[in-house]
């Protein structure tokens, strides 16, 4: 399959070509897929508060304790049957490992995004260039606005919740998106935020179709309630737990979530809800204002039929 479409005005892919096997149509169907990228060069850059107050704390990378956790997360998902396509890095790509936000696999295949920080907007390139040697080629690519993938949620089937800061994801980004999914009749919520939480996935994170773990003390009241009236419930997490990534999850099926070592409470929480949880130490990485749902960009989920 080729590149169909580039997008200019929020054109349409082409239905009769998108026939890739990388799909996702919920957050949480069964993993079995995902895309990493390779953290040799990861920096502290200081473009996001958290990153800001670990530098202020005196923070300096590990890289060589990155790889290492890097290798850990890739193995646990390997022994869970998950396939890694791993994006090798690039010299002066320090945010690279956080694969999530360059693209998002939709129902109709992989969408190119258009991060808004010059450093990251260059990993687009990178990562289409690698996908493209394993033959795996994007739907679409967004350039209208901005948009990153820790900004995009796939709920469930027919429902789609983009998260705008206005900074990372700007409104044209988020309609751009949103665009592609309500022409299919989805239902796409755009969720304003402050740009001090850089992406909804670290204040917001589905674990199956009908409950998320969320940052209950900083979502807004109008949020909390569009998502209860869509039935889900919202396992809350505090505002400095979500600061330490820790409601960056991973669902592998619905079932079972990889999740930041160093959060005994919300694990406590996972387990009496029924989840099956497996930690990892991601420090490195959350020191650099990412965490596991920033790790992974999932390629394909098998849908529930
Ligand atoms: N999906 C996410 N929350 N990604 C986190 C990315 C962190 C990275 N340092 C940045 O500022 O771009």
């Amino acid at each position: 399959m080729k590149l169909i479409f580039e997008e200019g005005a929020g054109g349409l892919i082409d239905d009769r070509v998108a026939t890739a096997p990388w799909r996702v149509e919920c957050e949480s169907d069964r993993l079995t897929d995902v895309v990493l990228g390779a953290p040799t060069f990861l920096e502290a850059v200081p473009c996001c508060s958290v990153t800001r107050e670990t530098l202020r704390e005196g923070f300096a990378t590990d890289c060589a304790a990155a790889v290492r956790q890097h290798a850990a997360l890739v193995d646990l998902l390997e022994r869970h049957g998950v396939a890694c396509h791993v994006i090798p890095a690039a010299e002066g790509l320090a945010d690279l490992c956080f694969a999530r936000d360059v693209a998002v696999t939709t129902p109709w295949g992989v969408v190119a995004l258009n991060p808004a920080l010059a450093h990251r907007s260059v990993e687009v390139d990178h990562l289409v260039a690698t996908l493209a040697a394993q033959d795996i080629r994007p739907v679409m690519r967004i350039r209208e606005g901005t948009i990153e993938g820790g900004d995009v949620c796939i709920v469930r089937p027919g429902l789609v919740v983009i998260g705008c800061s206005g900074e990372r994801t700007d409104r044209a980004g988020s309609e751009a998106l949103a665009r592609l999914f309500r022409r299919r009749g989805w239902e796409a919520i755009i969720h304003p935020f402050d740009p001090h939480f850089l992406h909804l996935d670290t204040i917001f994170c589905m674990l199956d179709r009908q409950t998320a773990l969320a940052c209950t003390d900083v979502l807004s009241d109008g949020f909390i309630a569009e998502m209860e009236g869509r039935g889900i419930t919202l396992l809350p997490v505090s505002y400095k737990e979500g600061r330490k990534l820790g409601c960056n999850i991973l669902s592998l099926d619905g079932r079972t979530i990889l999740a930041a070592a160093g959060h005994p409470r919300v694990e406590q929480q996972l387990v009496r809800a029924g989840f099956a949880v497996e930690v990892v130490d991601i420090s490195q990485f959350a020191a650099c204002g990412g965490g596991i749902h920033c790790l992974t960009m999932p390629l394909a989920r098998a849908a529930r039929r």
